[in-house]
């Protein structure tokens, strides 16, 4: 068995900074043969020299795949993980580094290097392992995209008209999902503003490594064969999700100087669905990461997953709860999560809603006191929540 091939890829938004920081990696990476991907829609701007005798460079596109349920996820094209396993198979490189493109989603990389390609039967992990993956944020821009309330359609950024992200989804998910983070652009923000930035994406992202740059001046080693990958262990490492499970003393670092604080808002009746969305459209300011699960009278038999990031929120159906399903059904989840059994109510079993809330100066109180005339009054709960509108009228299958 020959050694597999270790991976880094690249994710970052348009212009933060990848290119750069690609150069940078190859013209000090001496002791590699470094074959270089560029995943990227813009013109090819690596110098050619830079890159190893005898590796190669590779341009691909993604192609972006329209599920059945109407989102648009990335995916990467059959001619990526075809180039991936002749560079593979070529024996003759040591390391390759991916550059998505800007408007791609880290996971679905990610799970191209994780799991068989049915379709096309290639299976990348044979001869490949993934090893880093790096998120590069630009320092000057952040903040004014995440709150620029902009699709990537208004931006002409998108990849066809029925792509629908917002520019925050896509920062968020590239920030959620990393071993890396990479604050690049540095020389362009104040000492100050940097910390406050740095202080942000910690609570957004409290396990990856963070690194500031300037120019994408980074050690080769910082990305190049750290080890660090492990997609369980990315797929949990998002702030919300840290707060959800681990509580608010066991993993967030101290912030409160700059004001960036985050709680859960955790309740067992249920949300009256129209105030609670009324209350999503119109979040305050200061709440810069919501998501967590839901519990609307009007959806008995399903939680609801709330993701809101900067001024862009989407509500969908996301599991039974474990309360809806056949008692049968309900004891094989008992055996395989006995956490369930530990937070199961008499009356509601699992069904309650657990929000988790970052933000910068937030006003925790108003914030619960708001959620909290959301929820069933005394007289809705004690009647039919039966006639209750809609907001959503998804169709059901
Ligand atoms: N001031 C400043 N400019 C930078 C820095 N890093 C990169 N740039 C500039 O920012 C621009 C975009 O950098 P790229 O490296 O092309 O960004 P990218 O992420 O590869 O962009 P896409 O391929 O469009 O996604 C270029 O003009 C760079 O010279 C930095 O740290 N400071």
């Amino acid at each position: 068995m020959t050694k597999k091939i270790p991976v880094t890829v690249l994710s970052g938004y348009l212009g933060s900074g990848k290119t750069t920081m690609m150069n940078h990696v190859l013209q000090n990476e001496k002791d590699m043969r470094v074959a270089v991907i560029v995943n990227d829609m813009s013109e090819i701007n690596i110098d050619a020299e830079l890159i190893a005798n005898g590796s190669g460079i590779s341009r691909t596109e993604e192609k972006f795949v329209e599920l059945s349920n109407g989102c648009i996820c990335c995916t990467l094209r059959e001619d990526l993980l075809q180039e991936v396993e002749r560079l593979a198979r070529l024996g003759t490189i040591d390391y390759i580094l991916i550059e998505s493109t800007g408007i791609s989603e880290p996971i679905p990389v990610a799970q191209t290097f994780s799991y068989l390609d049915e379709e096309l039967g290639i299976d990348l992990t044979k001869f490949c392992q993934l090893d880093t993956m790096v998120t590069v944020v630009d320092a000057n821009r952040f903040w004014h995209d995440f709150q620029s309330g902009e699709s990537l359609l208004e931006r002409k950024e998108a990849v066809g008209e029925l792509d629908e992200r917002d520019v925050a989804d896509l920062l968020i998910d590239q920030i959620e999902f990393c071993d890396v983070l990479v604050l690049n652009k540095c020389d362009l923000v104040s000492d100050e503003e940097l910390e406050r930035l740095e202080r942000i994406l910690r609570a957004l992202q409290p396990e990856a490594k963070l690194i500031r740059t300037v120019d994408g001046v980074i050690e080769p080693a910082e990305i190049l064969n750290t080890g660090r990958f492990d997609f369980e262990r990315v797929s949990e490492s998002a702030g919300w999700l840290k707060e959800l499970e681990l509580g608010h003393e066991n993993h967030t670092p101290e912030t409160e100087e700059y004001g960036i604080s985050s709680f859960v808002y955790k309740r067992r009746r249920p949300f009256h669905p129209m105030r609670f969305v009324e209350w999503c459209d119109h979040m305050p300011e200061s709440i810069v990461r919501a998501k967590g699960i839901i519990w609307s009278a009007k959806h008995q038999d399903v939680a609801l997953l709330l993701s809101q990031a900067g001024s862009s929120a989407k509500i969908e159906p996301v599991s039974y709860w474990v309360a809806a399903l056949l008692k049968e059904q309900q004891q094989d989840v008992f055996l395989q999560s006995p956490e369930v059994v530990e937070d199961w109510d008499e009356e509601f079993g699992d069904r309650m809603t657990q929000l988790v809330i970052i933000g910068v100066d937030l006003d925790r109180e108003t914030i619960i006191k708001e959620l909290d005339k959301c929820l069933l009054t005394e007289d809705e709960f004690n009647n039919s929540w039966e006639g209750l509108q809609d907001p959503f009228n998804w169709e059901w299958h």
